[in-house]
């Protein structure tokens, strides 16, 4: 884990603090108190990670949700403090179970869902959280700091089977200031530490809004209402060439068109699909200074390749050097996808996000027959030539 990844105590709660109305219409839709979770039949809940820039509209998102009457049980938390008090103005609370028996900040809502407050996230703080409510959920939403950078937070939920987490990571989805994102992407706006530190460094401005658009998979870019239709194509067409991977949908107030594929069920992280890949293929385009989405085609594999290709994951990601070949700039990868087949009949499906992949065998479906190999990179200096030159020549040796 890299020098930000030490949440790994539990962090303390944030009390909400309650005005509690109890309504005899809520009282009997809120779900009481019981059973403990239950190893045997638990199924994994998914988490998503909503991340975006200050002020882009993660709390209207996540307000709009809780309101909505979508027939789901999600557990939404707030990575920070500002936002209990908005909820709590927000919502119609109902706060049956907060007597001072009861220590659990949990804003139980009239649909089913509930809402909490976090200083520091974890999994183990989640899955304690989910324990102490005693209850199954659907759903996990985790609405981080403005200023959080997702590469952070996302491998701590991306975790192994063996470990037995009661929860997995399902997908990030970044909210986008339209009026102000391009402003965020060439100065860093209202990010000065983060622009005091890229000055140390040479080279192109690294800002948080580059991290939470590059670590995407779904970017909801909001506040439509504040640009005109060519303002917008410039934005989209700039976070396009940033994340060629994430999938795009624009918004106003938040109000996503549907909730499935756009802020739950995204399965972002279980699996490498054709469809995943195919935009980020279509060539690159150099709009953005700093953080561009690459492909690397080449022929499938051969067995005895694996084991090379896998050196040269494991020397671009770990190690941050070109194995047979010299860089011309320094590299940094985000987001890795890879589709590759092998020339045995498998299929190598390939995930990464910062210093952490997982490769998955699969057996190639027919319609693999014939087809190339793809790797996806998204990061800063990706798309240089040495890149495929480094595999071409690990592959060859
Ligand atoms: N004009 C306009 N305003 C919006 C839209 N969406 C949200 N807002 C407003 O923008 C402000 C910030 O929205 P929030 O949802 O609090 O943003 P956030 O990302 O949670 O902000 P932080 O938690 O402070 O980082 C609020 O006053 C919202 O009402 C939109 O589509 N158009
Ligand atoms: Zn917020």
């Amino acid at each position: 884990m890299d020098a930000d990844g030490s949440d790994d105590e539990v962090p303390n709660l944030v009390q909400l603090e309650l005005n509690a109305r109890i309504t005899a219409e809520q009282d009997e839709e809120v779900p009481k108190l019981v059973a403990s979770l239950d190893e045997t039949t638990l199924s994994k809940v998914p988490i998503t990670i909503v991340t975006g820039y200050l002020g882009a509209g993660k709390t209207t998102l996540l307000n709009y949700i809780l309101t909505e009457q979508h027939g789901k049980k999600i557990a939404v938390i707030l990575n920070e403090f500002g936002d209990s008090i908005d909820i709590e103005k927000q919502l119609t609370v109902s706060d049956t179970n907060s007597t001072e028996a009861s220590p659990i900040p949990f804003v139980p809502l009239a649909n089913g869902c509930i809402c909490c407050s976090v200083k520091d996230i974890g999994v183990a703080a989640i899955e304690n959280l989910m324990e102490q409510r005693g209850e199954l959920f659907d759903y996990i939403l985790l609405e981080t700091t403005g200023l959080a950078d997702p590469g952070n937070i996302a491998p701590m939920f991306w975790l192994d089977d063996g470990l037995g987490s009661t929860i997995f990571l399902d997908g990030i989805v970044t909210l986008v200031d339209a009026k102000n994102v391009l402003k965020s992407l060439d100065e860093g706006y209202g990010d000065e530490k983060k622009q005091e530190d890229e000055h140390d460094h040479q080279g192109p401005l690294l800002t948080t809004a580059h991290l939470q658009i590059s670590h995407a998979d779904v970017i909801i870019i909001n506040k439509t209402d504040l640009v005109s239709e060519e303002e917008l194509e410039k934005v989209i067409d700039r976070i396009r060439s940033i994340n060629g991977l994430a999938r795009i949908e624009t918004t106003t107030k938040s109000q996503v068109p549907q909730l499935e594929g756009l802020v739950l069920d995204l399965n972002a992280y279980d699996e490498v699909t054709d469809a995943d890949l195919r935009f980020a293929s279509k060539g690159h385009s150099h709009l953005d200074p700093t953080i561009t989405t690459t492909t690397i085609s080449f022929p499938a594999l051969s067995p005895s390749q694996v084991d090379k290709f896998d050196f040269f994951l494991r020397t671009i990601l770990w190690e941050e050097t070109l194995p047979n070949a010299t860089p011309d700039q320094a590299f940094e990868i985000h987001r890795l996808k890879a589709r590759i087949p092998v020339t045995d009949g498998c299929m190598l499906l390939i995930q990464g996000v910062r210093n952490i992949y997982d490769t998955n065998e699969v057996k190639a479906p027919p319609s693999a027959k014939g087809v190339e190999a793809k790797l996806v990179l998204i990061g800063k200096a990706v798309d240089q030539p040495a890149l495929k030159e480094s595999l071409i020549a690990t592959l060859g040796a």
